[in-house]
């Protein structure tokens, strides 16, 4: 198989006023899946529909290998891309909708029975596409982004819509398709999943790059050296921590993050103090804590304040 990189430089792009793109740039590499996640209107859409050619910018360029993609003399057998699944006839069967599509592109069509197996819709090919489930509809587009064989997939929140069995799916599925050296480029709001399926992820806000990173390396630098205990002696335990130089944040009722001590450290200092502990272990934060953190500053759209949570507790804030 090819390798093909998908790779956005420089990318700048306006709507009248707001700023879409404003400088992206990195490259998904091909044998990996690349997550790319970002609040609303962070500019993933826009980024993905430029890469495809339909969007112009300003300055910068995208290309799929080498080149731009509507300069690729096959584009189907270079990169598959599912934008937007309810972009079908509703009166077409799912299998006719991908035959036709194989026709425009001069693809056979055993690519079609291929395809539907791959995505698991074979018993339902013969239905029309109007009556499937959002998630039905998600498969049915991954399988047209697939009809070429592409070395390279872009998939926009492919995960929307699926169901519990649907999500375990694609999970594997992608990581196959990588595995497989394919580029797999996905974007998502689902963190949950993307830990578990890239191995790398792109995290953007506000038209730019914040954080382009092996996902297992963002989580470790978020993790920090930090502990999590459960004590019903919150006072005491946090007076017996700082005063050994420890960092103490408030986490719940009966919890506190300690920031700066180790946690054998931590173990000896409470039991010196007496301070019952019913539970001590090191913070293992998740992609969502390293996202929200990175994410903070960049949300544009944002619900009332809720209540705080233990991941999203900092060292140095006190939360109740
Ligand atoms: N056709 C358009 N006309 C005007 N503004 C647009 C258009 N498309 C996108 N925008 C604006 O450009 C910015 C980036 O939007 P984009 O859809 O790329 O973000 P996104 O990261 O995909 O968001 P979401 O997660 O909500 O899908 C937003 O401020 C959006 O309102």
């Amino acid at each position: 198989m090819q390798q093909t990189a998908i790779t956005v430089t420089g990318l700048r792009k306006r709507y009248g006023s707001v700023v879409a793109l404003d400088g992206m740039s990195f490259s998904a590499q091909p044998g990996r899946v690349t997550g790319f996640v970002g609040p609303n209107g962070a500019g993933k859409s826009t980024t993905m529909r430029v890469i495809l050619g339909l969007d112009r910018v300003s300055a910068g360029e995208a290309t799929v290998g080498d080149r731009p993609y509507r300069s690729l003399r096959d584009p189907l057998r270079r990169l598959g891309a599912l934008l937007d699944a309810g972009a079908l006839h509703p009166a077409r069967s799912g299998r006719n909708h991908l035959l036709w599509l194989a026709r425009c592109a001069g693809l056979p069509a055993s690519r079609v029975d291929a395809v539907l197996d791959l995505v698991g819709l074979r018993s339902a090919a013969r239905r029309r596409a109007g009556g499937y489930s959002l998630g039905m509809r998600q498969r049915l587009g991954i399988a047209a982004a697939l009809l070429g064989d592409p070395p390279a997939l872009l998939l926009d929140e492919p995960f929307n819509g699926m169901d519990p069995e649907g999500i375990v799916w694609l999970r594997g599925f992608l990581r196959a398709m990588a595995g497989q050296g394919r580029t797999v480029l996905v974007s998502s709001h689902l963190m949950g999943e993307l830990e578990g399926t890239a191995e790398h992820v792109v995290v953007v806000g506000r038209g730019r790059v914040l954080a382009d990173a092996p996902v297992a390396g963002l989580v470790a630098a978020e993790s920090g050296d930090r502990v999590v205990l459960r004590t019903p002696a919150i006072d005491r335990a946090a007076a017996a921590l700082t005063g050994a130089g420890g960092d103490v944040a408030v986490a719940g009722p009966d919890a506190l993050v300690v920031t700066g001590l180790a946690a054998e450290r931590v173990s000896a200092l409470l039991a010196a103090a007496a301070v019952p502990v019913s539970q001590l272990a090191p913070h293992r934060a998740t992609l969502e804590d390293a996202y929200l953190r990175l994410t903070r500053e960049a949300t544009q759209y944002r619900g009332a304040a809720g209540p705080a949570t233990d991941a999203t507790a900092r060292p140095g804030e006190v939360r109740r």
